[in-house]
């Protein structure tokens, strides 16, 4: 896999390749990945944070991507987005949030990263919130009533623990689910989630 094999036009592969030259180049210092995840960096990151674009309804205006650590997926879809359209990065690492900025300045990013943690978050709720890696679902969604819209849709990456994760979060909230099996890992999957309320007790 390689940005050729990306069905986006050459300035976006050009601005995807600057990406992971810089991502490889600041992990050597920071740890924004796993070293050994960087021999297949397109499908390990590119592609797998890619996918989740086309689970987002088109009109979109607004995205939440939280612990986006070295931009997975957020810079990707900031990348990605032909429109261009503004996605905030909340990130509680300050030097993962020096990477982030560089790559917004570099690449000429419509992206605001807040250095802070997810708790801290004082800003307006967006159409779609995403998380790659970031805690289980059920820790999760208690950070959606303030981070999304009520018509919003979240975007959630999980690794093949999903199916038990679903299962925890449901004794606690209700929600419309779709689970996308993930393009790049057999037993992954991309979690699909709107209409969030608390279980009634
Ligand atoms: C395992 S990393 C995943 C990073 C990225 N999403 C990825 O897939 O490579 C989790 C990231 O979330 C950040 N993080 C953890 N708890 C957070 C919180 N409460 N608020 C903001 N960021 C947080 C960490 O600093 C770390 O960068």
């Amino acid at each position: 896999m390689s940005a050729h094999n990306l069905d986006v036009s050459r300035e976006t592969k050009e601005k995807l390749e600057e990406y992971v030259r810089l991502l490889a180049k600041w992990n050597k210092s920071i740890n924004l990945v796993a070293p050994v995840s960087l021999n297949d960096v397109w499908s390990r990151h590119i592609e797998d944070s890619a996918q989740i674009m086309s689970f987002a309804d088109s009109n979109w205006e607004t995205w939440i991507d939280i612990g986006s650590g070295g931009g997975l997926p957020g810079l990707v879809i900031a990348i990605l987005d032909e429109q261009h359209r503004p996605i905030t990065l909340v990130e509680s690492d300050t030097r993962k949030c020096s990477f982030l900025r560089t790559v917004k300045r570099e690449l000429n990013l419509n992206v605001d990263v807040q250095n802070l943690r997810i708790e801290h978050f004082r800003g307006s709720a967006a159409d779609i919130l995403s998380a790659r890696a970031l805690a289980p679902l059920d820790q999760l969604l208690q950070f959606v009533p303030h981070l999304l819209k009520a018509d919003g849709k979240a975007l959630f990456l999980k690794g093949e623990t999903h199916r038990d994760e679903i299962e925890v979060a449901q004794e606690n909230w209700r929600f419309e689910l779709t689970v996308h099996p993930s393009k790049t890992h057999p037993a992954a999957g991309i979690l699909e989630i709107a209409g969030l309320k608390p279980r009634e007790s």
